[in-house]
């Protein structure tokens, strides 16, 4: 369907990210970062998110020249407040109580740097509503262990979806990236061009 000249690396340890980048049917390598995400700071959520995928993001294009790098950032804000991945059952827990009922942001930030250097970060955000959790499924879901490696303490592509009652915006964006506004990012950049037969 597409074609490109450029050596694509997802920045990612992500195998969500994988799996959707993936739907491109374009090759790609995985480069990880081992950058440390709380050093960012910024006065908005959208500064924040954006500042973490491009930190991950040139921590990987120092390690792969000549290449075209793809990395992303996704969090979870519920009243001015992040839900970072939980770290034990007690925080999976509150996240889900907190979130019970409510309408939270998701917002995934993506950072493509080219070969040349050039920088293109963006952010999309959907918007999630919970269903009125009861005790009972947020313990049963919290001990399925699912809730420790995803932002906000669940997965919508998971048991997790149990918990949604309604999303406005992008599935795959809640899911770790917006593979629909990535692929728009990519096309205007020249970085992948339609492959006519
Ligand atoms: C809300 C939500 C988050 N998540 C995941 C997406 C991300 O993988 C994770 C947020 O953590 P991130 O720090 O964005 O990503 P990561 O640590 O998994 O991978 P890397 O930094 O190497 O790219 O939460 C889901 O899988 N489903 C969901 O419904």
């Amino acid at each position: 369907m597409f074609k490109t000249n450029h050596k694509i690396v997802l920045a990612s340890a992500s195998p969500r990210r994988k799996e959707l980048l993936t739907m491109l049917s374009l090759p790609f390598d995985i480069i990880t970062s081992e950058v440390e995400e709380t050093s960012v700071q910024a006065t908005t959520m959208q500064d924040y998110v954006k500042g973490v995928a491009l930190l991950k993001t040139r921590d990987v294009a120092k390690k792969a020249p000549d290449t075209t790098i793809i990395g992303a950032d996704t969090i979870v804000v519920y009243d001015d407040e992040l839900l970072h991945k939980p770290k034990n059952r007690e925080e999976a827990i509150s996240h889900l109580l907190r979130l019970s009922g409510k309408c939270h942001a998701v917002m995934t930030a993506v950072a493509i740097i080219e070969p040349d250097g050039h920088e293109t970060t963006f952010v999309e955000e959907t918007n999630v509503v919970f269903h009125q959790l009861s005790q009972d499924l947020i313990e049963a879901y919290v001990d399925s262990g699912d809730p420790f490696d995803k932002a906000g303490g669940y997965g919508i592509q998971t048991a997790g979806t149990l918990l949604v009652k309604r999303i406005e915006g992008d599935y795959n964006n809640v899911v770790g990236l917006p593979l629909a506004a990535l692929f728009t990012q990519l096309v205007a950049r020249n970085i992948i061009q339609f492959a006519k037969e």
